[in-house]
């Protein structure tokens, strides 16, 4: 190890076991020695010069774990300190260790709230804080996709229970906690004995119910992120689709009143609309029925058009209104329905919020997308604009997302294409999402992406906001594109564009800033494609985990993912810069300590073949 990790080591344990506290001298950990050559208690270093784990279980420790002076050991995957006497935080520093993979802490004192950071440790496997005095809430430790274990029984946390991806989980316990709420949605994964001692605790697998919730009047925009239980979205999803509806029907029956029946559908016969606006006019050209809910005086604000699809032909608004509907989700961009009509066709219903688009624009837009055809692209069925409303509708897709197939509901695939050990391998091998699967959506998204990027770069239409959740898989299993151009240049975060410029070549301006934001975005894709592991918080998962090592790597070792499809398939400007952000990423994720400029290609795949990281591709 370095002189720089020697001493930060040494510092480490001064504080957690300082010198004065009866520590023996022949533990090493002095600044005379190596930590790995001359085997420093509790140090491991697996056959590398660099330390791996350090285990200083039950030896009395009695002082405050120095993460800042820790994690200058780049290299640590294990820190276990059970049963001691360690006090105070834990740090927020932890996050520095990234290629922390177990976390033991168990029977210490230590106290405060878990820091928010540890959810960036996005390489941890198993956390076992159980036995100590942490309180507050916890941080959102959903997001660590790999998550195995997660132990934190008798402290003293609160709050509600995040949404843990319990089908990958093989332990959890949070008893004798002070947590309350519903227990999240467990999928009989875990029994009571993991949430018991939690008083304010409800529902299943606990045998006190939870109070029914009454019918939730429409969310205001503040208060939409503040509940997380199911039956809360169902009720306020039903809530707000009855006004919705009551506010449509309203209008028409206001407009009904007005104008006598001859309005009524009158306009449903594009024949015989009145003469409109120049949109409209063109909308019916591309041979478009439209029809109006409004009196004729506000139609121009407020018009269901529906596209030409054989699915929904002859599709009304009111069949629309009629059909019962189900809140699916809500996104940063607005609330997405499954609305299923009487023809056995279930549409998807996006209902988008704070577009600051006029009229005429949003028309012009979706008209423009619906121009461009590309089997892999779900296309728009029928779009609703008014000044207060604009929605989108099309076909609901029964086999769900991307993220989810990666994500793991065991119903459709598992998450894994790399197994991360081999215990979860086994466990997911019947069902996993294979490479070839994994390839095929890589290159059927890049391809639909670079038509409809060569189709409306003039228009400056880009995706705006792709992501895992909005590839959906048809019933073929293909991946579509959904949802495409629903957010402008304008609309994108500045730390989400940053991490874009920086990245990219930046000769980009404006509009063109939000076409390579999503090649960017792609590159996402591919590396969750790849490893199985979401990447949410993209700016630090990508700035921590993977950028910084591209700079590290030896270009002989881009031609390891020959595996790819051939270049000509993907989008050009893909092949260099994903390229090498997949190989880092394997080494990232994997922690392999190998050094790149001395491996042959051939040995490398062998190795990584050994490893159990190619054994799908080679
Ligand atoms: N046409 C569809 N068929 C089936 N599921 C869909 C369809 N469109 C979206 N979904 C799914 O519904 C859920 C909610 O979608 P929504 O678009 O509202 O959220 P999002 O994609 O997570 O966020 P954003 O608002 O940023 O796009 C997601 O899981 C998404 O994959």
């Amino acid at each position: 190890e370095t002189v720089e990790v020697r001493q930060a080591l040494v510092q480490f344990l001064d504080n957690i076991y300082p010198a004065n506290a009866g520590r023996d001298a022949s533990w090493g950990w002095n600044l005379s020695s190596d930590p790995c050559d001359a085997r420093w208690k509790g140090v491991d270093c697996r056959g590398t010069s660099s330390v791996r784990k350090i285990v200083l279980d039950e030896i009395n420790l009695t002082g405050i774990l120095d993460a800042s002076s820790l994690c200058v050991t780049r290299s640590l995957a294990v820190l276990s300190l059970n049963d001691n006497n360690v006090f105070g935080n834990l740090p927020e520093e932890i996050s520095n260790c990234s290629r922390l993979t177990h976390l033991y802490l168990s029977g210490n004192n230590f106290t405060g709230n878990l820091p928010k950071s540890l959810s960036r440790l996005n390489n941890l496997k198993r956390i076992d804080i159980s036995n100590n005095r942490f309180s507050g809430a916890l941080p959102d430790l959903s997001r660590i996709s790999g998550l195995l274990s997660f132990l934190a029984e008798n402290n003293q946390l609160s709050g509600e229970i995040p949404d843990f991806d319990f089908s990958n989980l093989a332990k959890f316990n949070v008893s004798y906690n002070n947590f309350s709420g519903p227990v999240p949605n467990v999928d009989g994964h875990f029994g009571p004995s993991s949430f018991l001692g939690n008083p304010e605790l409800c529902g299943q697998p606990l045998s006190i119910a939870c109070p029914t919730p009454p019918p939730v009047p429409a969310p205001t925009p503040a208060k939409k992120k503040h509940s997380s239980s199911k039956q809360y979205l169902i009720y306020s999803g039903y809530a707000i689709l009855a006004l919705i509806i009551i506010f449509l029907v309203g209008c028409k029956v206001f407009k009904r009143k007005k104008h006598g029946a001859k309005n009524s559908m009158a306009a449903e016969n594009e024949s015989s609309k009145p003469s409109s606006t120049s949109s409209d006019s063109k909308i019916r050209e591309g041979s478009r029925s439209e029809f109006s809910i409004m009196s004729p005086a506000t139609r121009k604000s407020s018009s269901l058009v529906v596209l030409s699809s054989p699915m929904v032909n002859g599709m009304q608004f009111e069949d629309l209104l009629r059909a019962p509907a189900e809140l699916v989700g809500r996104g940063k961009h607005g609330t997405l329905y499954k609305v299923a009509l009487n023809n056995s066709v279930t549409l998807a219903v996006k209902r988008i919020k704070d577009w600051e688009i006029s009229r005429d624009n949003f028309k012009k837009r979706m008209q423009k997308i619906n121009e461009v055809k590309h089997a892999n692209v779900l296309p728009i069925v029928a779009y609703y604009c008014s000044e207060q409303e604009k929605l989108l509708v099309y076909e609901f897709q029964q086999n769900g997302s991307l993220f989810r197939l990666l994500n793991g509901k065991p119903k459709y695939f598992s998450w894994h294409l790399i197994p991360h050990s081999l215990e979860l391998h086994n466990f997911y091998k019947s069902e996993m999402f294979d490479w070839g699967s994994r390839l095929n959506v890589a290159a059927s998204t890049a391809n639909a992406l670079a038509l409809m990027h060569q189709e409306l770069h003039n228009d400056g239409i880009a995706h705006g906001n792709l992501k895992s959740s909005n590839i959906l898989m048809n019933k073929d299993m293909d991946p579509c594109i959904s949802e495409y151009g629903l957010k402008m240049v304008e609309n994108h975060d500045e730390q989400f564009t940053t991490q874009i410029e920086s990245i990219m070549d930046s000769d980009s301006q404006g509009s063109k800033k939000i076409f390579k934001a999503d090649i960017y975005s792609f590159g996402v894709i591919l590396l969750e494609l790849l490893t199985g592991k979401l990447v949410q918080n993209r700016a630090s998962d990508l700035a921590n985990n993977v950028l910084n090592s591209i700079l590290h790597l030896s270009p002989a070792i881009i031609s390891l993912v020959s595996f790819l499809p051939p270049p000509k398939c993907l989008y050009p400007k893909l092949t260099t810069t994903y390229q090498r952000i997949f190989v880092s990423w394997i080494f990232q994720f994997h922690n392999l300590d190998v050094s790149l400029q001395e491996i042959g290609f051939d040995q490398l795949l062998i190795f990584l073949h050994n490893q159990r990281i190619l054994d799908q591709t080679t």
